[in-house]
């Protein structure tokens, strides 16, 4: 599925969010979406997500503007993993997995045994066999992020998008995620604050600062020492891999000298 955001505008009571947000997602391509704190991430997220409508510009599926696209196709289509997931739902971690299962039910239908089957089987994949009965609120942040991401894979989407899934993730859990849609069919669009694992794992960046996209391109095009400094306010060290990808470390901040 190739997803497009045309330049798009978006603002609460009157105060402009995001500006001329253009984005492109080829079939099957990761795109990471970075940007410092407040610059319109998740924002422009929602938007791809239809979570909201832009003020102007519009959000194409294949083509197609995403307000024309109905409801029930936009459910089987697109998962979206969302940044806080919350926690205050008496619900087992099985009965969880299943709303991923939901929009591929008929209306009324009970949960048949196939879905079981594949809820169950998402559960072991996610390191969490014999979770079945666990109480959804009383998941650690980290396991209930993977189940939020269970869910969503459980959707069998053609678009997932995810924001900041990797951010109560052990090193070992956030690489296989990184993996996973690196290697997936899926198109995916994921927010990231680590810049050096989006550079690692995406086919394409798009870097947002105050709303407006920066830099957008492959991982090498966009994550130079001078553009990070420009948008994070943070030295980087970029070095070229073998496989073409970039490595960037950022420097530890300078301390203030006594006569600073
Ligand atoms: N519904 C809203 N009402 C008012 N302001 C909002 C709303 N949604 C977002 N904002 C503001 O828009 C800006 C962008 O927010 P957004 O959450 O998209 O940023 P982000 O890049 O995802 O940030 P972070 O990295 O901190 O998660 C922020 O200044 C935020 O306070």
């Amino acid at each position: 599925m190739r997803l497009a955001a045309d330049n798009v505008d978006w603002g609460v009571r009157g105060v402009r969010i995001l500006s001329g947000a253009v984005l492109t997602a080829a079939p099957g391509a990761t795109v990471g979406l970075l940007g410092p704190n407040g610059s319109g991430k998740s924002s422009l997220l929602r938007l791809l997500a239809g979570l909201g409508r832009p003020d102007a510009g519009q959000v194409l599926l294949d083509g197609e503007p995403l307000g024309l696209v109905p409801r029930r196709r936009l459910a089987r289509r697109i998962a979206v993993v969302h940044q806080q997931v919350s926690p205050d739902v008496e619900m087992s971690t099985l009965d969880v997995l299943l709303l991923g299962r939901i929009p591929h039910r008929s209306r009324l239908a009970p949960v048949s045994a196939t879905d079981l089957d594949l809820a169950r089987r998402a559960l072991a994949d996610a390191g969490l066999a014999g979770f079945e009965t666990r109480r959804w609120s009383a998941l650690s942040g980290g396991e209930r992020q993977r189940v939020d991401i269970a869910r969503a894979l459980l959707q069998e989407p053609d678009l997932l998008l995810l924001d900041e899934p990797t951010n109560h993730l052990d090193v070992r859990h956030q690489l296989e995620l990184l993996h996973l849609l690196a290697e997936s069919a899926m198109t995916v669009v994921v927010t990231l604050h680590d810049v050096d694992l989006a550079a690692q794992y995406c086919d394409q960046i798009v870097l947002l600062r105050r709303g407006r996209v920066v830099a957008a391109g492959t991982p090498a095009e966009v994550c130079t020492p001078e553009r990070l400094l420009e948008v994070y306010q943070a030295h980087a060290d970029v070095t070229a891999e073998a496989d073409g990808r970039p490595r960037v470390r950022f420097r530890r901040p300078r301390a203030p000298a006594a006569d600073d």
